[in-house]
């Protein structure tokens, strides 16, 4: 944490470590005038030390912890965006792989815990300064008796470190069950219908899952947290053994006379406070050490190459042959468990083509989208766009060539990413047309709301999608959500409208009386590819919906 500290700003963390070693020595000089205040025929001016040590010492200890929880902020501040980038780099199968509970886990409770051990930073400095500072007074105080307050403080570290390794072993246990934890709630916020509706399902969930697990973390954490206090608190008892055996059972200390046995009984009581806290951070330290372990994850997670040429200078052509050549994926699982493998796939898919694929559940509709797209990178085979093949240096620039609506799509509250004055009637253009007028508006670009049906979102991504305006469009299984007349809309008029327009348009869907409409429809099964007979879907036919609507008229005006 110190060497991440020192790459954010060396020189605050300097500022703030001299003023709590100042304030620390203040608290020790304080002691130091105290004591020598009580003594009879103290100095007069003694007065002014004291109230000139009083005001160094709230001046130093208000700069230096100013200085830390400013500089704790920043790192806080940095390791937040840092670590999202690092999420939004990073591989999309590596990320599904992790899971969303794992991120976020790391993203909210590993920085918190960070946050947590720097909001305890300032004090670490200025107590352990003071500690110093005291055990310099008892050195000049007393040689001997310094050195017996040091070997008590040691005897007191040794034992620390002893219980440390089991400490931390259950703090990291602890953070291990906090995955698990966010996975529960993740269900508890995502499936709070299912378990409302089924007590036993909402009984089991709770003590069986939820509560199984946040007392294994108890347990752990009680563990971790209990035996640093029963450690560092045995350390500072040693120091009343010390006083103890000064006063009442080592005669020859005695003989060092009243004066030096009185300040050094009170400045053994004083360095307690400062041990105390130092004692009672060493938890949070531990946890912050494991968080930072924890966020390695991410960290390590190899990032992707990012192509920051700009988007004019695009290294595709327009429009291109897309070309998948013996392009294969696999998912690899446990050893006891069948792995799917998609491919090989050989596909060329022309500009201006508009293509079905179908196919039964698990067959791999989603995976070769995935691998369309760009999220996942053929173990074996190439993609070529254009005749260029898709590599590392510029699957960034070929991603950019795809708009999609995925069945399990994610919808902003506001364009993100777009600009042009026409924005907005652009997108209310689009808002009519998708019949969504009447429940949302468009200003600045931010939706007025997205608490709509799930057949209304889709039409908002949809929007989204058009907006976006790019050479290839992926919907998977758009239209299942759509009422009749709209899903007519979407097959008769929207699709070949796109097509007019030149876009390559992949249509996963399993809505068979409308495969006429397109010019190629495909079929997986178990992850193989083929290419359905025309006459097994030319002659279908759509059902008789009157939409009282002209999508591509609409389109045209709007003018993409
Ligand atoms: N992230 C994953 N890890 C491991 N296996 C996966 C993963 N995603 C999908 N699979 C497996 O790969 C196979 C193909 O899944 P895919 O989602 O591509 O099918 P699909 O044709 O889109 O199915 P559906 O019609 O149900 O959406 C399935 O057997 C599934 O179990």
């Amino acid at each position: 944490m110190i060497r991440l500290l020192l790459r954010e700003s060396r020189w605050i963390l300097l500022a703030s470590l001299l003023t709590g070693l100042g304030s620390g020595l203040g608290g020790a000089g304080l002691v130091a005038v105290i004591n020598q205040a009580l003594e009879p025929g103290a100095p007069e001016g003694l007065v002014w030390v004291f109230v000139g040590l009083a005001v160094w010492l709230w001046a130093a200890r208000t700069a230096s912890a100013f200085f830390l929880v400013r500089l704790g902020q920043n790192v806080v501040f940095g390791l937040r965006l840092k670590l999202s980038r690092q999420v939004l780099a990073a591989p999309f199968a590596r990320l599904q792989a992790l899971g969303p509970s794992r991120i976020l886990a790391c993203l909210t409770q590993d920085i918190t815990n960070l946050a947590e051990a720097f909001r305890w930073l300032p004090l670490i400095c200025v107590n352990a300064a003071m500690i110093v500072g005291c055990l310099a007074y008892l050195g000049w105080l007393s040689g001997p008796l310094a050195a017996m307050v040091g070997a008590a403080l040691a005897l007191g570290i040794a034992s620390f470190r002893l219980a440390e390794a089991r400490a931390w072993r259950g703090l990291k246990l602890a953070r291990e069950c906090d995955d698990a934890l966010y996975g529960h709630f993740h269900s508890l916020a995502h499936g709070i219908k299912e378990l409302k509706l089924h007590r036993h399902r909402r009984e089991a969930f709770l003590g069986e899952r939820l509560a199984e697990t946040a007392a294994r973390y108890r347990h752990h954490y009680l563990t971790g947290t209990g035996l640093s206090i029963v450690a560092g608190n045995w350390g500072n008892s040693l120091f009343y053994v010390v006083i103890g055996l000064v006063l009442f059972v080592l005669p020859d200390y005695q003989a060092v006379g009243s004066e030096v046995l009185r300040g050094y009984c009170l400045t053994i009581l004083y360095l307690m406070s400062p041990v105390g806290g130092l004692i009672e951070s060493l938890p949070v330290f531990g946890q912050a050490g494991v968080a930072l372990k924890k966020l390695e994850i991410l960290e390590q997670t190899p990032e992707e190459p990012d192509n920051p040429a700009p988007l004019s200078s695009r290294l595709f052509p327009k429009p291109a042959l897309l070309e998948l050549v013996g392009v294969t994926h696999r998912y690899y699982r446990g050893e006891d468990e069948r792995s799917f493998t998609l491919g090989p796939i050989n596909l060329k898919l022309q500009p201006g083509e508009l293509v079905f694929l179908v196919g039964g559940n698990g067959s791999g509709k989603t995976t070769l989208s995935l691998l369309l797209v760009g999220l996942y990178t053929p173990e074996q085979g190439e993609i070529r766009l254009g005749g260029r093949r898709v590599t590392d240096a510029n699957r960034e620039s070929y991603r950019q060539q795809f708009s999609t609506v995925f069945s399990d799509f994610h919808l902003f509250d506001s364009l993100l990413g777009f600009q042009g004055r026409e924005l907005d009637a652009e997108a209310r253009a689009y808002l009519t047309q998708l019949r969504l007028d009447h429940k949302v508006r468009i200003e600045s670009g931010a939706f007025s709301t997205l608490e709509l049906s799930q057949g209304q979102r889709k039409r908002l991504a949809l929007l989204v999608a058009y907006l976006e305006n790019r050479p290839f469009y992926i919907f998977d299984e758009w239209a299942a959500d759509q009422d009749p007349p709209f899903k007519n809309i979407f097959y008769t008029e929207i699709l070949p409208t796109l097509k007019a327009r030149g876009k390559t348009v992949i249509v996963i869907t399993h809505d068979d009386s409308y495969f006429h409409v397109a010019d190629r429809c495909l079929k997986l099964e178990e992850g193989q590819l083929f290419e359905m007979p025309t006459a097994e879907w030319k002659q279908t036919r759509a059902p008789e919906t009157d939409t009282g609507h002209d999508w591509g008229k609409t389109y045209a005006e709007i003018s993409l």
